[in-house]
């Protein structure tokens, strides 16, 4: 079944200094079926957080429709969880009182709310941290409550917009690892967004490639990797391998024809800026 369409999509900001009009996405358009994992990637500034934000329901569409099991967003819900990049906990709430917010505001009993919160606390790694506070916590252990947070309210969509982009690279490899084993164990419907190849494709079964802003969707990548999935088995898999080059040689196209003039007229010559 299909858990979330995005039709259309398009997204003009007006920029509050100059008054001008930014066509951030030109026509975006593309599905996610339930417990599936798909990736967006594209250069700098093509709207990915937009497309993002506009499935949170944080930002209206200038047209098109986005939907969430058949029914059209029009704003924030519980039906979305978004996984931020800077963790947005409570600070002065329990790792265990961050974790059973959403169920407490969804009426669930205290002892089924905490047994609940318990389970996703240990399927992130975090058990034994119930009574510490966010700020006790390292950058990568908020970022796991972060996702143990937004998994324990069962949302028909993850939204993750770049959510280990600022952890340091040793601790990103084993956050992403720990995501692939419980989307493995779990299957949620996750939609993550990230600057990063080689993350996309070890996380995705389908990577959403971008073109330039405006944006439209140059090509949907299949990632044919057998799960579960593990950096050091994906590494030595020619299709890992296959999949990056070829999302790469997307992304360079682009970053070429940006740097000849020939995309973007606005463009501030980021397009490359994919790591
Ligand atoms: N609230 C806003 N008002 C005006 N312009 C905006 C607003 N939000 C985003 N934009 C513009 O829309 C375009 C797309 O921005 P967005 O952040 O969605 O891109 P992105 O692909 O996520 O960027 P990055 O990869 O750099 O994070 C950019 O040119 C940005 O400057």
């Amino acid at each position: 079944m299909t858990a979330l369409v995005i039709e259309h999509l398009e997204k003009v900001y007006t920029d509050s200094y100059s008054g001008d009009e930014v066509v951030a996405i030109g026509d975006v358009s593309f599905t996610v079926e339930r417990g599936e994992f798909v990736s967006v990637l594209g250069p700098s500034g093509c709207g990915k957080t937009t497309v993002l934000n506009t499935v949170a329901g944080f930002a209206d569409p200038t047209s098109g429709t986005v939907s969430v099991d058949g029914r059209e967003v029009s704003g924030p819900g519980p039906d979305r969880g978004v996984v931020f990049q800077g963790h947005a906990l409570f600070p002065w709430k329990t790792v265990l009182g961050n974790v059973v917010f959403g169920l407490r505001m969804k009426g669930v009993k205290r002892r089924e709310r905490e047994e609940r919160g318990r389970e996703f606390l240990e399927l992130v790694g975090l058990a034994g941290f119930e009574n510490r506070y966010p700020h006790e916590l390292s950058g990568g252990m908020r970022q796991r409550l972060g996702v143990a947070r937004v998994l324990a309210n069962e949302p028909a969509v993850m939204l993750m917009d770049e959510p280990f982009a600022s952890i340091d690279a040793q601790t990103r490899r084993r956050l992403q690892e720990d995501l692939t084993r419980i989307f493995e164990e779990r299957r949620p419907t996750v939609f993550f967004v990230t600057h990063d190849i080689d993350e996309a494709v070890f996380l995705s079964d389908r990577v959403v490639v971008l073109s330039p802003r405006p944006s439209t969707v140059q090509e949907i990548v299949t990632v044919d990797l057998p799960r579960p999935r593990t950096w050091k088995a994906a590494v030595d898999h020619p299709g890992f391998r296959e999949t990056v080059a070829r999302i790469n040689g997307l992304l360079a196209v682009d970053a070429v024809r940006d740097r000849d003039g020939a995309g973007d007229q606005e463009s501030d010559g980021s397009a490359a800026d994919v790591r």
